[in-house]
């Protein structure tokens, strides 16, 4: 998983069966290189008007595909007892807009490279079939509250936030909320050249603007019932109205800007705990503005055992074992499709037709032609 943070790949192991989770492995981060990460940065805002085949893109997702090769290598050799079957590789997010969602990142060449089958392309489906295309992980963050009372929530932190609610009767309810980290990462490394406020030091310093977070949280996207979701790029906006702050100010009003979205949320009931995900959660700002604002108690993942950081990585691994059952993906209630949708597209660059089917066959009961 290389999310809209574009900090880095995570990546993580995890033994299931597309709908219990038995064991969750090893996880890991391999940051991009800064010029990585700013050439993603570039394609990202040349997204709309870019052809899938300009060279700047394609140089970038070969890069991208390598350290994701590079991170099951080091997986696997974290955690010699559990043998690897699939990849679920999610790719980089470059575009998310009504009707069309592009992530990058070669299916086949990672599939080479680690001789495994590959799903990947998790989004389109659902797109295709009228949904929103994300979030995506509320299936698995279902499977990770078995067992909790409720009405409980995960909340993830990334670059963009977004939420699952698991209702009393057992719904499963999930959107984008609005900004998570990404405004304030930019901010951030405009003001002062590093590439994101650690633990909050700037925005403590800082103080909210309250009328420009009154304009900022007027916007119709927040008073939307879910689901709804968002790309990277939606707010950002909100940059140019602060741009008059003082560095410490704005990164104040930013982090009250992803607070504030969160908790008004329209939800049907107000979750009694809520846990928290991605990297949102080590900025204790962040966290001290959620538990002001929201009515349940506001824990970090690691509270319930999890790692916080790999839970989306995992996420990815759980839907590409669902991917291959033949099981859903996502809900009308997670993204809007009018019904059940499956997702996600198997590629095997490079392996034998023997090793493909030996993984298949006792994967799922099923004869490949
Ligand atoms: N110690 C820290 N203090 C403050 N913020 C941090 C810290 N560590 C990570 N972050 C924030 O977390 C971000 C990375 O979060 P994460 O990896 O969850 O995002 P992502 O997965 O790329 O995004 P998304 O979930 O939107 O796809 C960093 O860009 C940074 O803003
Ligand atoms: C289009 C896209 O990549 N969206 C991401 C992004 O990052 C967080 C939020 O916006 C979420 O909707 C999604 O990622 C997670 C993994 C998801 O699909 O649940």
């Amino acid at each position: 998983m290389s999310g809209t943070s574009l900090d880095g790949v995570d990546a993580a192991l995890i033994q299931t069966d597309g709908t219990r989770i038995f064991r969750h492995g090893p996880a890991l981060t391999i940051p991009y290189t800064p010029e990585l990460r700013a050439r993603l940065r570039h394609i990202l805002d040349k997204a709309p008007q870019l052809a899938p085949s300009d060279p700047a893109l394609l140089s970038a997702e070969h890069e991208l595909t390598e350290v994701h090769a590079v991170a099951v290598q080091q997986l696997r050799q974290m955690a010699p007892d559990m043998p690897t079957d699939l990849i679920g590789f999610h790719g980089q997010t470059i575009l998310h807009q009504l009707g069309r969602t592009w992530q990058i990142g070669n299916a086949i060449a990672l599939s080479s490279a680690t001789n495994l089958p590959v799903i990947h392309d998790f989004r389109t489906a659902d797109v295709q079939a009228g949904g929103e295309g994300a979030p995506l992980a509320p299936l698995y963050h279902a499977a990770l509250l078995h067992g909790q009372p409720r009405p409980v929530a995960i909340l993830n932190i990334g670059g963009v936030a977004n939420l699952t609610l698991l209702t009393s009767k057992g719904e499963i309810l999930a959107c984008d909320t609005g900004p998570g980290n990404a405004l304030l990462d930019d901010w951030t490394f405009r003001h002062t050249g590093v590439p994101y406020d650690k633990d909050g030091q700037l925005a403590r310093n800082g103080k909210v603007d309250e009328p420009i977070l009154k304009q900022l949280v007027a916007h119709p996207f927040f008073s939307k019932p879910a689901p709804k979701s968002l790309d990277r790029l939606s707010f950002h906006t909100a940059l140019q109205d602060i741009a008059a702050l003082s560095p410490a100010d704005g990164a104040a009003t930013l982090v009250a800007f992803t607070a504030e979205t969160i908790a008004r949320t329209p939800l049907p009931e107000q979750p009694q705990a809520w846990f928290v995900c991605g990297g949102g959660r080590h900025n204790s700002a962040i966290m001290e503005a959620l538990t002001q604002q929201l009515a349940g108690e506001v824990f970090p993942a690691e509270t319930l055992g999890w790692n916080g950081d790999a839970l989306e990585a995992e996420c990815f691994g759980f839907l590409a074992v669902r991917s291959l059952y033949g099981l859903p993906l996502s809900l009308p209630s997670t993204t809007g499709v009018p019904a059940p949708q499956q997702g996600g597209r198997l590629s095997y660059g490079g392996i034998t037709p023997w090793k493909a089917r030996a993984v298949l066959n006792t994967k799922v009961q099923y004869n490949i032609g």
